[in-house]
């Protein structure tokens, strides 16, 4: 068995997002439909004997025990009693509170990978039930199919919606994904679709109205990309996305992109490219 391995950890969009009610415990039912991107972090990985669990790369703003990273490998440590440990590095480029699930990506992956390099053999269902522990879209990226997510973001529907270019932008500024769901603001009363009705119909993102007048830098990017091509908000943002036929007419439209907004061109993928990746070693 190898024993240090490199694995992708790549951003998710939500493709529309409703908010169909609020549990008694605050939490919120949603219907969301999944597309991961080929964009993303890259996370390496090499076990070690001494049992620790070591994150090499500092992560601004976010301490070392805190990081979805360390807490990850830590938790599938303790459920399988394993008494190896692991050093891991991150090439970070996806933007924190961005809606496109860098932590949680980056906590799936870890899950996945640690799994593979301490031989503990956890079931993908348990990985991601222990990774829902950790934050609503964990699941989603263990899981690693293109999906609509129900209840509060654990009852899964595989899809296979058309996987365009996007152009995503961030507006550099940070959404708080609590902040957004406790606003008396938030329409929380979207009707259940059947889920045979999802791809046939343009549905957009119910955190977007209240998004973009909490944050104006969101509703300048929104905006702006408007002007090119039918474009919403990800998740909870801040970050935004159109959909374009082919990858020079995104980057075409980058190039106007004014400062301080950044973005990137990436293709929808119905198939993570962690899970691509990970074939190699099964
Ligand atoms: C709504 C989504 C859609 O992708 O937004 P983004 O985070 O991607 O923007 C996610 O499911 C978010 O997932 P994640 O960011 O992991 O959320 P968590 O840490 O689990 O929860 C953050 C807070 O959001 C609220 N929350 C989250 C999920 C949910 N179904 N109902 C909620 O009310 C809760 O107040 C919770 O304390
Ligand atoms: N490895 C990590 N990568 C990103 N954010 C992390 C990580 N570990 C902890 N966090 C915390 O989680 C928050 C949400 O991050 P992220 O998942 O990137 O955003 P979003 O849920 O909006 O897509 C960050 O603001 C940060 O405080």
């Amino acid at each position: 068995m190898t024993n240090t391995i490199t694995l992708p950890s790549p951003a998710k969009l939500n493709l529309f997002l409703h908010i169909n009610g609020q549990l008694p415990n605050g939490y919120h039912e949603l219907q969301t439909l999944f597309q991961f991107i080929d964009y993303g972090d890259s996370l390496t990985f090499s076990s070690r004997a001494d049992g620790n669990i070591v994150l090499t790369t500092e992560m601004a703003g976010v301490a070392h025990d805190d990081n979805l990273i360390v807490r990850a490998a830590r938790l599938l440590q303790q459920h399988t009693d394993c008494n190896q440990g692991v050093t891991i590095s991150i090439d970070k480029v996806l933007p924190m509170g961005g809606g496109i699930g860098g932590g949680s990506s980056n906590a799936a992956t870890v899950l996945l990978a640690c799994n593979y390099i301490w031989n503990t053999k956890l079931p993908a269902a348990t990985l991601a039930k222990l990774g829902l522990q950790l934050g609503a879209d964990v699941p989603v990226f263990v899981h690693g199919k293109a999906t609509l997510a129900e209840g509060v973001g654990e009852k899964f529907t595989d899809m296979n919606p058309p996987e365009p270019w996007y152009l995503v932008i961030f507006p550099n500024v940070h959404v708080n994904t609590a902040t957004i769901f406790q606003h008396p603001d938030l329409p929380r009363s979207t009707p259940k679709l059947a889920s045979a009705n999802i791809l046939a119909s343009d549905l957009g993102n119910d955190c977007q109205k209240l998004v973009s007048k909490t944050y104006p830098q969101v509703e300048k990017a929104l905006r702006w990309l408007l002007e090119y091509a039918p474009s919403k908000l990800t998740g909870t943002g801040s970050c935004v996305f159109a959909s374009f036929e082919t990858q020079q007419q995104a980057h075409q439209t980058l190039l106007d992109l004014p400062e301080p907004m950044t973005g990137f061109v990436a293709k929808g993928c119905n198939t993570s490219p962690l899970h691509n990746a990970l074939q190699q070693y099964n």
